[in-house]
This record gives structure tokens, C-alpha cells and sequence, in this order.
């Protein structure tokens, strides 16, 4: 059973080699920004964050697969989306891009509980058949320190970590010192949680364990992804 990480996401790649699985990664082609503004647009109202994360989970995970039926004819496997978002007091959050946005955040953080939303679609490809698609919204609520202090929180923002991760924390890194909870699956904050995925694999009729200690056929010389 061949698998593809729809994601450029490191930790997300790391998870999955973590729980046994190595695959093929290939980058989505999907503008995130764009494709929630014309559903928003459409439905006149913002979108909630689990809606928020599934849709772009889902569009990432569609996208990969359909090159995927080009590049790779007779691929017989699943193609694993996913997207994250941090919701605080209501607002939802991504990545912060910026030292002055993930100082702010952090700084609102503080002692305070959010929800990481993470969102989930495996598309199972196999030849001759019709592509069947599955999803799932996992969340994980995460509580930080109340003394973080501003000189930590300029010097965490100054290591660069928090600005491309969604909520401007890790937890599995160096922002980890400074949550001191979380309630749900762990992987869920990292980027995927893995407990959804196998529930996920199960519904397309993929028994987990045979995802274990795969290697793509494409990774066999080397080469990351195609
Ligand atoms: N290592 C780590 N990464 C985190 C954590 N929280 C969020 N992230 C990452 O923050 C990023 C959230 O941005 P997304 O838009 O979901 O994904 P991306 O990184 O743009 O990658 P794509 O899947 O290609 O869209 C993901 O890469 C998550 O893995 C965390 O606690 N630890």
C-alpha cells in the first residue's frame, strides 16, 4: 500500500515516519487564502475553524491526488491531506508570518487555553476503481504557562520556531516549555492526528499495520517524493 503526504509540513512527514510510515510527499497546489475567501464569499459568513481546516484538508488531499492519477498511473494507495488552525477566545489563528504578530500572540497567550483544530482527508486511489475520499476534524486544546515571560517570549520569537507553525507555538519543540497542558491526541497540535488517520485508513478498508515500515518504491533510490 503505497502512501503520499499531501503537505510540505515537516512535522506532519515526521509524525507519519514516526508512527512507521514513509511516505512519498508531494506538494498541494492549493491557495489556502483564496480557496476559504470564495467559500466564505459564497456562504456570506466566515467559516468556523473545524470547517476552516477540513475544507483546506480536503482541497490539498483532492489536488495530490489528482496529479498523483497523472504522474504515477496505477497508483495504488491513499493520499493524506491536512491543515491546522489555533482558535483563541474565538479567533482563529495560522501562522503568524511575523516577529511582531507571534509576540502579540504570545503575549495574549499567556496563561490562557486555545484549541488547536486539525483536519484530516485520505484519499484511497487504486486502479479501476472510482477514488473514494474520507475525512475527519480532531482538536486538542492546549493550555500555556502564565509566566512566560516577555524576555522568553522575544527570545522564542527571535529563534524563528513560532513563525511558521500554526498558533505560533510548537509543542513538540521549543515552545513545549512553555505549555503545561494538553487534552485530546498529541499529534492532533503537531499537524495531524494520527489516531484520526488510522480510524480514517480503517473506513476505506485499509487495515493500519500494513501502512507500517513502507517505503515508497520511489523513495528506494534516495530521492524524496516523485
Ligand atoms: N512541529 C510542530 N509543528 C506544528 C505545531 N503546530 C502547528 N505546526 C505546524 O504548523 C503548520 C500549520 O500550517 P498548515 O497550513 O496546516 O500546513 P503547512 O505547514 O502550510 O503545510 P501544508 O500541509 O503543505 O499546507 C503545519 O506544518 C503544522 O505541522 C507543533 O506543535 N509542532
Amino acid at each position: 500500500m503505497r502512501v503520499c503526504l499531501a503537505s510540505t509540513s515537516p512535522a506532519r512527514l515526521m509524525l507519519l515516519q514516526q508512527f512507521g510510515i514513509r511516505p512519498l510527499t508531494l506538494a498541494p497546489d492549493v491557495d489556502e487564502d483564496a480557496v476559504v475567501a470564495a467559500v466564505e464569499a459564497a456562504e456570506g459568513r466566515r467559516l468556523a475553524p473545524d470547517e476552516h481546516v477540513l475544507l483546506l484538508a480536503r482541497r490539498k488531499a483532492a489536488d495530490v491526488a489528482a496529479r498523483l492519477a497523472d504522474d504515477i498511473p496505477g497508483f495504488d494507495g491513499i493520499v493524506i491531506g491536512g491543515d491546522s488552525m489555533f482558535e483563541l477566545d474565538g479567533e482563529v489563528l495560522g501562522k503568524p508570518r511575523t516577529a511582531q504578530n507571534a509576540t502579540e500572540r504570545w503575549r495574549a497567550m499567556r496563561g490562557r487555553t486555545g484549541v488547536l483544530h486539525s483536519g484530516h482527508a485520505v484519499v484511497r486511489l487504486e486502479p479501476g476503481t472510482t477514488p473514494r475520499e474520507v475525512h475527519a476534524v480532531a482538536e486538542a486544546s492546549v493550555s500555556f504557562v502564565d509566566d512566560v515571560t516577555d524576555a522568553e517570549i522575544e527570545a522564542y520569537v527571535a529563534s524563528g520556531e513560532p513563525l511558521q507553525v500554526a498558533g505560533a507555538f510548537t509543542v513538540d519543540s521549543l515552545g513545549g516549555a512553555f505549555i503545561s497542558r494538553v487534552d485530546g491526541d498529541p499529534s492532533t497540535v503537531v499537524g495531524m492526528s494520527v489516531s484520526t488517520l488510522r480510524t480514517l485508513v480503517r473506513e476505506l478498508g485499509v487495515d493500519w499495520p500494513t501502512l507500517w515500515n513502507t517505503t515508497d518504491p520511489s523513495l528506494a533510490d534516495g530521492r524524496p517524493g516523485l
